[in-house]
């Protein structure tokens, strides 16, 4: 940890380095960069279609054609990942969720065509059982209850039918318990060893995901809430100790999710583990801005990149975040 000595005023004068814009970007600490960013996309079934999300203005679920261009668009800007969100057609959801590892379901019918347009943008998957499951939870429910080792199995049929498919990082996103070392076991076994996790190892059970449940059609299904699983906002030792957990199981990358609210956790993560480490900006996080940007309260563009910069301030090396393709045109110039 730096040291910082300051002399007394008169010597030292803070504002000396404020006075031009050359002195602020010679001590300005933290930079934004379009490597930082992966874009969530909300992928559909049909042909040449996009159907805007009401509560995420702005963004729109994207038939698979489409979401190949947004690839194509997105490695054109410089963005090196797009992060696939199945909306999944609710007579494919089942107490089992069988359609969870299907060789040929959305998200890996997407993954496909995205590896053969865009073979260079990473895809990331999200691997949870929440699209697939008639109780719109991420484990498998019996009577009244998310059983964990038994999502478990299911999770790494998921995880391996992504890999298949070419999925370059996993999402772990479910937070049942030993699913990540589950997971890197199946990969290496089945020759998958150079895929990558990416770990939602700190995921808090959280309000903020609303507008990103209407967008994958996931607001009616759920039966009650995830807090059996997800984390309580009010902990902070807690996500230290299911990342250390996750990494010693063997993910790549770890996040904490939401993100602006969260920065503390983001923080400590970095600090304790040097891992690379990333931030889910969510669809409430999202929503919040362009709602108000739209009302006329806040300069939406302004906030969008401050609320970006705070990320890099604290430490992590990128963020999931909606405004992907916007932020990286703005840094483009
Ligand atoms: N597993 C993915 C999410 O839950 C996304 C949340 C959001 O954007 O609100």
């Amino acid at each position: 940890m730096p040291n910082p000595i300051t002399a007394p005023f008169p010597a030292t004068r803070m504002r000396r380095l404020k006075r031009s814009a050359a002195l602020r970007g010679l001590a300005q600490e933290n930079v934004l960069t379009v490597q930082d960013l992966i874009w969530p996309v909300f992928v559909m079934d049909g042909e040449d279609a996009q159907t805007p999300v009401p509560s995420m203005p702005g963004v729109a679920r994207l038939t698979v054609d489409h979401v190949v261009e947004a690839a194509r668009e997105a490695h054109d800007l410089g963005i090196p990942a797009i992060c696939l969100f199945p909306y999944t057609d609710p007579k494919l959801k089942t107490q089992g969720c069988e359609e969870a590892w299907s060789r040929d379901n959305l998200s890996n019918r997407a993954t496909r065509a995205i590896k053969a347009a865009v073979p260079d943008i990473a895809v990331m998957t999200d691997v949870a059982l929440d699209p697939y499951n008639i109780n719109g939870h991420d484990g498998i429910v019996r009577d009244g209850v998310i059983v964990n080792d038994e999502s478990v199995e299911a999770l790494v049929k998921m995880a391996l039918a992504q890999a298949e498919a070419g999925a370059d990082i996993l999402g772990p996103s479910d937070m049942m318990d030993g699913r990540i070392g589950a997971m890197r076991t199946a990969l290496e076994a089945a020759g998958h060893q150079d895929v990558a996790i990416l770990s939602y190892a700190a995921k808090y059970a959280s309000a903020f995901y609303g507008p990103f449940r209407d967008a994958v059609g996931a607001s009616g299904a759920l039966v009650g809430d995830k807090k059996t699983y997800q984390m309580n906002p009010a902990n902070s030792d807690e996500a230290l100790r299911l990342v250390g957990r996750d990494l010693a199981e063997g993910a790549d990358m770890v996040m904490v999710k939401p993100g602006l609210p969260y920065l503390d956790i983001c923080r400590r993560v970095k600090d304790q583990f040097g891992a690379p480490t990333y931030a889910y900006q969510v669809s409430g996080e999202y929503a919040m801005i362009m709602g108000a940007g739209a009302q006329g309260w806040i300069n939406e563009e302004q906030v969008m990149m401050e609320s970006l910069i705070a990320f890099k301030r604290a430490g992590c090396d990128g963020i999931l975040t909606y405004f992907a393709p916007r932020v990286a045109r703005l840094l483009r110039g």
